[in-house]
């Protein structure tokens, strides 16, 4: 029986079950089956498709990726169009984005880097076609652009969102608060801060772990509501990637203002018409504010600081990250910063490598 033949078997003993407590931890353990079986078909896809010309792969470059996901002709490559340097043809039917277009968006002295994702991420979870590369590529993204047709139904951001689950991208949420460690010797431990108050119980951990034939761990949950699917995600962790998505719904035009008010309503969510062009500033505001980006300005002794070509690193960083955006050895030369702006206690403020830094604030960098 090959992967996909259990993959199916497995969906179908799930869609026969009765969820109830008595076949909690028995669906609990199919999930287990399910998501390991998955994982293997990804990693046999990925080492038979290397080397063929047809491969799907984008370097990397800016400051930071988005990814854009839909189903074709919903407007991916007119969005990018609007809100990125690069000029994608249109055509005016369907498959039209056969590779991969990467646009560069330019804000707030950012770079943004779009991938226009070959429309066909659906099927990726069952192994089928270039999905499995979409995927991947997917993984590598800061924020999941998700771009819908405002004119059809719910079901194709459910479609999509499920494919996505199932190849273990998990959007807008974090990961589940359970610690979890292998051990040589020991046994099985599991320890709840507070009374299980979810489907992850003592013994479905333990049954879990035996079916994942890990005999000795520590395990630590932190969340009385934790699920068993969330102990799979951590088992899995591996292969789980928790990336923010914004919802974008194209063509309002199309549809009537009852329905884009609804639309509008939806959390991380935008409403567009890129062929009236309406609502491309509140995309641009939203992926900016997604990706929570900050910008440092660096200034040299005793000269007046630029604003106009900022350092952009990820909100949270450390004076000790920026080195790192600046030069990988940069560090090592690293003496101290003077610090101006909302992040210094007084202005300027001598800081070390782990003082952490604040939007728009100026850096003076000493080295050795
Ligand atoms: N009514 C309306 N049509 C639009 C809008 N934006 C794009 N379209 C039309 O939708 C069709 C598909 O647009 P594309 O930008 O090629 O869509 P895509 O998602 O890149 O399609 P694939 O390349 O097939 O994945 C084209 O015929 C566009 O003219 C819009 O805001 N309103």
């Amino acid at each position: 029986m090959g992967i996909i033949d259990k993959i199916q078997a497995i969906e179908a003993e799930m869609a026969r079950t009765q969820k109830n407590k008595a076949t909690e931890h028995h669906l609990g353990l199919l999930k287990g089956k399910l998501a390991r079986y998955r994982q293997q078909l990804l990693e046999e896809a990925a080492s038979s498709s290397g080397g063929g010309g047809s491969g799907f792969e984008v370097a990397k470059s800016g400051d930071a990726r988005a990814v854009l996901i839909g189903y074709p002709s919903v407007g991916k490559s007119s969005l990018l169009g609007k809100i990125t340097t690069t000029k994608s043809e249109v055509a005016h039917y369907s498959f039209t984005t056969l590779t991969s277009v990467p646009g560069v968006l330019k804000h707030e002295g950012a770079e943004i880097q779009i991938v226009d994702l070959p429309g066909i991420i659906y099927g990726a979870s069952q192994g089928k076609g270039r999905g499995r590369q979409v995927v991947a590529t997917a993984r590598t993204a800061d924020l999941v652009i998700m771009v819908l047709d405002a004119t059809k139904s719910q079901h194709q951001r459910e479609s999509l969102e499920a494919e996505l689950e199932a190849v273990g991208i998990r959007l807008n949420c974090s990961p589940p608060n359970i610690h979890y460690r292998k051990r040589e010797t020991g046994g099985v431990k599991v320890t709840f801060t507070a009374p299980p108050q979810g489907s992850l119980t003592e013994e479905a951990v333990k049954l879990l772990l035996k079916d994942y034939k890990v005999h000795n761990a520590d395990v630590l949950v932190r969340d009385a509501n934790a699920s068993i699917d969330d102990f799979i995600d951590v088992i899995n962790a591996d292969h789980r990637n928790y990336i923010k998505c914004l919802y974008v719904y194209n063509k309002i035009d199309a549809v009537s203002l009852e329905e884009v008010d609804k639309l509008a309503r939806q959390p991380n969510t935008v409403v567009v018409s890129c062929e009236m062009g309406l609502g491309m500033d509140d995309v641009v505001e939203q992926i900016w504010y997604q990706l929570n980006l900050s910008r440092v300005y660096t200034k040299k002794r005793g000269i007046k600081p630029t604003f106009d070509d900022p350092l952009v690193v990820r909100s949270g960083s450390s004076i000790g990250d920026l080195c790192h955006s600046v030069h990988r050895d940069f560090k090592d030369k690293f003496k101290y910063a003077l610090v101006w702006g909302s992040s210094a206690k007084h202005s300027p403020q001598k800081c070390g490598l782990s003082h952490v830094i604040d939007d728009e604030d100026v850096v003076t960098l000493f080295t050795k």
